[in-house]
């Protein structure tokens, strides 16, 4: 599965770099992303339990953004998975039957210098049920320093983060309460600045 999976994940890295526009996706994705690689999670979701009898929504799992350059979701038919718009307004991500949901996560957020933007979700459980989930995480290479190349910033475009390594983001992640769920605020910004601001 492991290998399909990879396999999905390197299709899905060149149709983004593609839909980018970039007429040297070919050229990044070997300089960048030649070298990802990916590990899956299992989510269980216990029933919410009376909680959900009067109609409110338990969550699942905190509102976050993934660490990872593309997240492969697959759920089953229970639903609760919800992405935030914008705006702010949460968004309903229906099971449907043999579809995959893919989201941008936090590493292609930052290599593509914000043009594709790092996916703000979460999991409301609104039945009293078990719902399991399975994820696989594409991700850089511990040690890659994560920079923006100049054509994807674009001329006359300014850098909106500091350069930085993947490894330092993932521990910075894991080693801070704050960091891991909940404060969606909390991420690439956070630690790498927001040159822009
Ligand atoms: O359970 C889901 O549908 C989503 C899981 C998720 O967002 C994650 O594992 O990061
Ligand atoms: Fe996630």
């Amino acid at each position: 599965m492991g290998t399909e999976m990879s396999e999905l994940s390197r299709r899905i890295v060149k149709a983004v770099l593609m839909s980018m526009g970039e007429d040297s996706a070919e050229k990044f994705y070997e300089s960048d992303f030649s070298n990802c690689h990916g590990y899956l999670r299992i989510n269980s979701y216990s029933p919410p339990g009376s909680s959900t009898v009067d109609g409110k929504e338990v969550e699942g799992l905190g509102m976050h953004t993934d660490m990872s350059c593309v997240t492969i979701v697959c759920q089953d038919e229970i639903g609760g998975l919800q992405v935030r718009s914008r705006e702010g307004k949460w968004m309903d991500i229906n099971p449907c039957a043999d579809t995959l949901v893919v989201n941008v996560g936090d590493l292609m957020h930052a290599w593509s210098n914000g043009r594709l933007r790092s996916s703000e979700h979460r999991v409301v459980l609104k039945r009293n049920v078990s719902r399991f989930s399975v994820a696989f995480f594409w991700c850089f290479e511990d040690e890659k320093v994560i920079s923006s190349p100049d054509e994807v910033v674009g001329e006359g475009g300014a850098r909106i983060y500091n350069p930085f390594v993947c490894r330092e983001y993932l521990k910075f992640r894991e080693s801070s309460e704050r960091g891991k769920f909940d404060k969606v605020g909390f991420t690439v910004k956070d630690f790498a600045g927001d040159l822009k601001q």
